[in-house]
């Protein structure tokens, strides 16, 4: 427990359980190894806010529920999304409204969910971080691999449901043009497996091809492939939202603003899995194709409840 608390940036704690821990065995060999590491580690991680882990261990260790700020605002917080097809609402419940972040229920069925994580059986590879020059770290431990519209139909008709859903187009043209979208992204995460605190959109440019002049990753979809027995919630560090793993449905948000600002309230993380195991398909919208569905608004401060209604005017939904 102390190295588990040393890890997760818990000096003083990590102090106190080394402490205990030698006065009953000294020469244990995980007593060494915690002595060893307390004299090697920095004890503060360089460039992370002294708020990081206080923020990211707090918001992950609540229960197993979702939790967002009190939302004081008169506009509803459960309502029929209003989306591209007149005749097409999904049920939604809006967790902040500042960043914009929401959760759908049942956007897929079992059986989409099956073909996800079984096409994906054979292929999946330790994920990275980074751009262009993206590496294995610690930040990110999981497994990955994309599935492309042109590799299955199933995830062509999933893509357009993404698209009725947040009313932007999510059309990929690979090979060689700027895609609107990109392939889902399944990733699996084993006992412990998390990603740390970050954003969605890029530092650095990718080396994608299919990337290439598509803009940037304006909204994340992010669908559920499995509950989670303990841990495994999606956490906004900065805007106090946690959204725990509901099999089947999906978290949105907007990683800019209507004014095209990266939104650093986006900034979030997927706690460590506790009990259990842990799927999920990003899907990662982009500007490309999208600057005249998501529309500026009357000033550069306006949320996306703001332009909300202009964004749905133009297909006749009100
Ligand atoms: O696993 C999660 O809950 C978050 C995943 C995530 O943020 C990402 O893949 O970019
Ligand atoms: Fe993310």
């Amino acid at each position: 427990m102390g190295r588990v608390s040393l890890f997760g940036g818990d000096v003083a704690r990590a102090e106190q359980m080394y402490h205990e821990s030698r006065d009953l065995d000294p020469r244990a060999g995980d007593v060494l190894q915690l002595k060893k590491e307390l004299s090697t580690k920095p004890r503060v991680d360089a460039g992370r806010p002294a708020d990081y882990f206080h923020n990211f261990s707090r918001l992950c260790s609540l229960e197993n529920k979702h939790h967002s700020p009190v939302f004081n605002h008169p506009r509803i917080v459960c309502r029929y999304r209003p989306g591209l097809l007149p005749y097409y609402r999904v049920k939604e419940e809006i967790l902040s409204e500042s960043p914009f972040a929401s959760v759908v229920y049942d956007v897929i069925t079992d059986e989409e969910n099956y073909f996800l994580r079984t096409h994906v059986k054979n292929k999946l590879i330790r994920g990275r971080v980074g751009g262009a020059d993206a590496w294995v770290s610690e930040v990110r431990t999981s497994d990955i691999a994309w599935i492309w519209d042109s590799d299955s139909p199933i995830a062509q008709s999933l893509s357009l449901r993404v698209q009725a859903i947040t009313g932007l187009d999510v059309k990929q043209r690979v090979p060689g043009g700027p895609s609107s979208s990109e392939a889902f992204q399944v990733v699996n995460y084993g006992l412990g497996g998390h990603y740390e605190v970050h954003m969605d959109p890029f530092d650095k440019p990718s080396d994608r091809p299919e990337l290439q002049g598509s803009g940037e990753r304006i909204a994340t979809f992010l669908i559920y492939l499995s509950d989670v027995q303990r841990g495994g919630s999606t956490v906004f560090t900065r805007a106090g939202v946690s959204v725990a793993p509901v099999k089947n449905m999906a978290l949105l948000w907007y990683n800019f603003t209507p004014a095209l600002k990266r939104d650093d309230l986006t900034e979030h993380a997927g706690c460590p899995v506790l009990i259990g195991q842990k799927w999920i398909a990003n899907k990662w919208i982009w500007t490309y194709g999208n600057t005249f569905r998501r529309r500026c608004g009357l000033t550069p401060d306006a949320t996306h409840l703001d332009i909300e209604p202009d964004m749905y005017r133009r297909y006749g939904v009100n």
